[in-house]
């Protein structure tokens, strides 16, 4: 199904009309479930309970308020178990338990297109359902009144090429590491050395927000001179995602440091300063908002439990954010390659006419996974981050900037990674430390 407006007809089977509409718009959820129930009943339950139901009927739950309000289930698909365990606290008999992928309606004017709320509703109380073994949101369309609220990214790939003055290639950028433990001036000299080693983008760990060694706004007089020195002798200013990672109070003030003082670019660990967060600092924000997606693993890496990225970013590029880690191939983390691959394409799909994100690769990124991911992806609108794989190189870090450009530029020209090899002595070294390289 595709992003736009979910504008059904009532048919035999639908409800009548809310007001006087011909036609009610919907938010249509799928998930996989677990279950000893019928599948179909199990969904039935939960599409009450998450409308105008609850553990038993109550008197003004007439047919008219269900009719116009409650959720229904379009759609049942059993799948095979996987094999994973069942969530804490469900009952049913485990001998009958079954899976399944199922997709549910719930009509907009349950809760108008507000981020927040539609959360309530499509992945609120349900994961506590004891008749659940496993629910997992795998993917929402959401009606066009969402793009009429939230703008979505104000820069996007464009802005971002833009600012960098990167107009074709993948974007190479990398996280200071180590994250924390810098000083501002170690921190401004590290910088210098990027910067001429002709990187696009540097930004701050997850781990680094305004902690008392390196403030913030220490970071910020210490980076920016060297960005703008950098600008007025070669034209290029490359971006440097400061963390401004806080209470939402405290989010406007730390943009405005940061761009005030000549930045251009904030990052924001979207699960922490949470979707309102987001939404609050792009209406705010002069410049790209890069989103970490520190923590996403707490909703996403059980099976059984929580959200599928391709949900989760839904919600993230329709707070703003410009740029959104998807993680990479072959990374340090638990996701598969299909898993990122997946993450990576579902950023690039078109979200109710939004301007695009930029997909983020990170994680145990380096130069030798430029072939394979360009191979796999068929695309340079990335923003590839190599922290470990750029710092690590044993020729130091200008020369692991190097060996990432070479490789993919390389990779771009449609060149085998042995022909990268043999032109690139600094991805040639990389292999030294990183090891054999993908094909
Ligand atoms: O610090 C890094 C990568 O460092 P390194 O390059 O040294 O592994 C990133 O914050 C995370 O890995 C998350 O990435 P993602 O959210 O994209 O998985
Ligand atoms: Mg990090």
């Amino acid at each position: 199904m595709s992003d736009v407006s979910q504008a059904i007809p009532q048919t035999d089977t639908a409800p009548a009309a809310p007001r006087s509409a011909a036609q009610t718009t919907y938010v249509v959820a799928t998930y996989h479930i677990e279950t000893s129930l019928d599948p179909r009943q199990a969904a039935e339950i939960l599409a009450g309970e998450q409308s105008t139901g609850t553990f038993v009927r109550v008197a003004r739950e007439s047919d008219d308020v269900r009719a116009r309000f409650a959720a229904k289930v379009d759609d049942v698909e059993e799948l095979p178990l996987t094999g994973s365990s069942p969530l804490p606290g469900t009952v049913g008999d485990p001998a009958a338990r079954r899976r399944a992928r199922i997709t549910l309606r719930f009509p907009l004017d349950n809760f108008g297109p507000s981020l927040p709320n539609l959360q309530a509703a499509v992945a609120g109380n349900l994961f506590e359902m004891k008749e659940l073994a496993a629910i997992k949101l795998v993917d929402l369309d959401l009606p066009t009144a969402f793009a009429e609220r939230y703008p979505g990214p104000a820069f996007g790939v464009a802005g971002t090429r833009r600012s960098m003055s990167r107009a074709d290639g993948a974007m190479i950028g990398t996280i200071v590491k180590p994250s924390i433990g810098l000083s501002p001036d170690e921190l401004a000299q590290f910088v210098e050395e990027l910067v001429s080693a002709g990187i696009d983008f540097i930004k701050d760990d997850e781990l680094q927000g305004n902690g008392p060694t390196a403030p913030l706004a220490e970071r910020v007089r210490a980076v920016v001179p060297v960005l703008e020195r950098h600008a007025d002798r070669t034209g290029v200013k490359p971006m440097y995602a400061f963390n401004i990672t806080d209470d939402i109070g405290r989010l406007e003030a730390n943009h405005d440091l940061v761009v005030d003082a000549g930045g251009t670019c904030v990052m924001a660990c979207v699960n922490m300063v949470g979707l309102s967060g987001v939404e609050f600092l792009r209406r705010h924000s002069a410049v790209p908002i890069h989103g970490h997606r520190a923590m996403f693993g707490a909703v996403s890496r059980s099976e059984q439990l929580g959200f599928s990225f391709r949900a989760w970013q839904k919600l993230a590029r329709l707070s703003g954010v410009d740029h959104l880690h998807t993680n990479g191939i072959s990374n340090k983390f638990y996701e598969s390659d299909a898993e990122v691959l997946d993450s990576i394409t579902a950023v690039r799909e078109p979200l109710l006419g939004q301007t695009p994100t930029l997909p983020v690769l990170s994680s145990g990124q380096w130069a030798g996974l430029a072939h394979a991911t360009y191979a796999a992806t068929g695309t340079d609108d990335v923003l590839v981050l190599s922290g470990g794989g750029i710092h690590g190189h044993p020729d130091g870090s200008a020369a692991g900037v190097a060996s990432m450009r070479a490789a993919w530029a390389s990779a771009v020209r449609g060149e085998s990674v042995e022909e990268a090899l043999a032109a690139s002595p600094a991805f040639r070294r990389a292999l030294e430390t990183f090891g054999p390289p993908r094909a």
